[in-house]
């Protein structure tokens, strides 16, 4: 008797031509849009060593002035083999129509963000504008971060951080290349 639920009749967009259009606010960022792979190196005083890892983001959209935000990554050793799973994250891009950015993201090891920023054609400057944290989370105080394209299909991320005591300064660097199997 009874009917089926109804599937989400919406799309997600994961490049500037596919469907649904872009909304106009979304055109500083429209470079970003799509999945990207690549590799980084972290560090940060209170470890005892830099770290390499491979990440993976996607940037999307259903046709409002906000992008979908997903990025995990995974520690690798010197032959990129996996070592295991590192640092996940997801949120919302806010666009607004003077440029600046209002992101919300969040961790799976209890930390929430909101940042402020800007975008301009090709960068987007992102910094914490609050944190909030879970009763066992890290204490983390301020993040940077900055994604540039250095290219149609090349995308570098600089990440700084505030926590455990330590002033905002480097934590992660990556170059992340568009994957086109999935557009
Ligand atoms: C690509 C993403 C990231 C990678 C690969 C990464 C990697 C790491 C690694 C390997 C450690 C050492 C502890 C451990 O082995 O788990 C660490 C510590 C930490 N990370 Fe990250 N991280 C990432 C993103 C983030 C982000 C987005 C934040 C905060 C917003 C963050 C905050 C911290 C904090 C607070 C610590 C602990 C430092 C300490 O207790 O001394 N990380 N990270």
């Amino acid at each position: 008797m009874s009917q089926p639920a109804p599937q989400y009749p919406y799309g997600e967009a994961h490049g500037p031509d596919a469907a649904p259009a872009p909304h106009a606010l979304l055109k500083p960022v429209l470079g970003f849009l799509g999945t990207w792979h690549g590799r980084g190196r972290g560090g940060y005083p209170t470890l005892d060593g830099d770290f390499a890892y491979a990440q993976e983001v996607t940037f999307s959209h259903d046709g409002r002035p906000f992008l979908r935000y997903e990025a995990r990554a995974w520690l690798i050793d010197a032959d990129d083999n996996p070592l295991r799973p590192a640092a996940r994250e997801s949120g919302w891009w806010r666009l607004q129509p003077d440029g600046r950015v209002e992101a919300l993201i969040t961790q799976p090891t209890g930390i929430a963000e909101i940042a402020v920023g800007h975008a301009e054609e090709g960068t987007v400057d992102l910094s914490t504008q609050e944190v909030a944290l879970t009763p066992t989370a890290k204490e983390v105080e301020a993040t940077r971060r900055r994604y540039t394209l250095t290219g149609a299909d090349t995308l570098t991320f600089v990440h700084d951080l505030a926590a455990v005591g330590q002033p905002l300064q480097h934590h992660l660097s990556a170059e992340l290349r568009r994957r086109h199997d999935r557009d």
